[in-house]
């Protein structure tokens, strides 16, 4: 197969969809990869590196899109790459559709073959290759927390762990999945007091088990939310339901009553946010205030440390991009009910339940369009 590696084009976005160790391992089973050209030179892979590999480098997006049958990336495509999207071409990137509908709509328009990096499954119901970028988040939601909370930057001048005499900061995470899980730890790290809401009773069980009193661990009901949150210097927003839009579990009341410099770190942004009050924001211009409290809504954290990203997202694309480029994405999917989970768009039909929903397009099931 004919595999294209864009450039990734989304603000401050140094990620690259395969690494020159990716690309030697699919040219070795007899693929061609076309690579932009500085692809990857911003975290140190370069041309050379990928040529070495075995791939072939092209001067412009246009031209990879036009090498190749399956692109991929990292982040979902932006307009410029949307256009060059036909029915010849498998697209397998994050997309986070759900609170996008001009997005869908377009993949709808392009007939390709769209799937979805954050909605492919594994045998224990877990979503893999989303879990290394949420690890990265949530280990970065604290930075990215304790800087907020800084006078300079529009917090309220509070050390996260506070000092002998000096209570330490009160961070409450809101869903213990592997974004709040990869939280607290580093939270409490950091020396902070830490309280964890989740609606998954085994999530509440497995961190009360790993980290006992040193956490405070909370079933989440609108009440128990309200209560941690007017009374938190930092919250991490990390629900998640697959595929969906994320729901407003924080709303502007709740916001308005906590203390003036508090901060949100809603890393669920990327699929619409958690709070009534965020919308996405970029590593150039990362906060934004409202009602006294500081948002930080990038939807591209893990672009930040875009080397451990990179290197931490082949590990787990490489085995799906080998099968779809094997077998083919059809047969590949239909042989692998985890990859068909993955699938958002295909030849003009929407196939993700949440997607269909929350976009106003028709539901059809994948299952019928791959023969199965
Ligand atoms: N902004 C960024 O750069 C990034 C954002 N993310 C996003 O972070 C979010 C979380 O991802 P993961 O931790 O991997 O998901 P996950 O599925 O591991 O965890 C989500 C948790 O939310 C809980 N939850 C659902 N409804 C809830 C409710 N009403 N109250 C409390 N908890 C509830 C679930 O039980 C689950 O434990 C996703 O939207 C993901 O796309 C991930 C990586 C990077
Ligand atoms: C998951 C995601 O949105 C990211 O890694 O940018
Ligand atoms: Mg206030």
């Amino acid at each position: 197969m004919k595999i294209g590696v864009p450039r990734e084009i989304k603000n401050r976005e140094y990620r690259v969809g395969m690494t020159p160790a990716a690309v030697h391992e699919l040219c070795s089973h007899g693929h061609q990869v076309f690579v932009e050209t500085n692809a990857g030179s911003a975290i140190g892979f370069s041309d050379n590196d990928y040529s070495q590999a075995g791939a072939q480098i092209l001067e412009s997006p246009r031209a990879v899109f036009g090498a190749a049958e399956m692109i991929v990336k990292v982040k979902e495509p932006q307009p410029a790459e949307r256009a060059m999207l036909t029915p010849d071409h498998t697209l397998f990137t994050y997309l986070h559709l759900a609170p996008d509908k001009v997005q869908t709509d377009d993949l709808v328009t392009s007939g390709a073959t769209c799937i979805a990096y954050e909605t492919v499954t594994d045998r224990r119901g877990h979503l893999p290759l989303l879990a290394p970028m949420s690890e990265v988040a949530g280990r970065m939601s604290i930075q990215a927390g304790a800087h907020c909370l800084e006078k300079s930057a529009g917090g309220r001048g509070v050390l996260l762990g506070g000092v002998p005499g000096v209570s330490p900061a009160r961070v409450t995470v809101v869903g213990g999945g592997v974004v709040g899980q990869n939280a607290v730890a580093m939270a409490i790290g950091m020396g902070a007091q830490v309280t964890v809401l989740d609606r998954d009773m085994e999530v509440l069980r497995n961190l009360d088990h790993l980290y006992g009193n040193r956490i405070s661990t909370l079933f989440s009901t609108v009440r128990t939310l309200e209560e941690a949150i007017i009374e938190s210097d930092l919250v991490i927003g990390s629900v998640l339901i697959p595929g969906a839009s994320a729901p407003k579990l924080i709303t502007r009341n709740m916001i308005r009553r906590m203390p003036e410099g508090s901060v949100i770190v809603d890393v669920a942004i990327d699929q619409g946010g958690c709070t009534e009050t965020s919308k996405p924001t970029t590593h150039d211009d990362p906060t934004y205030i409202v009602d006294g409290v500081v948002h930080y809504c990038v939807a591209n954290m893990p672009g930040a440390v875009a080397r451990t990203s990179t290197l931490a997202l082949n590990n787990v694309t490489l085995p799906f991009v080998a099968a779809l480029a094997n077998k083919g994405p059809v047969q590949a999917m239909r042989e692998d009910p985890h990859l068909m989970a993955g699938l958002n768009v295909f030849g003009g039909k929407v196939t993700y339940k949440e997607v269909a929903e929350a976009t106003g397009h028709p539901y059809t099931d994948p299952e019928s369009l791959l023969g199965l």
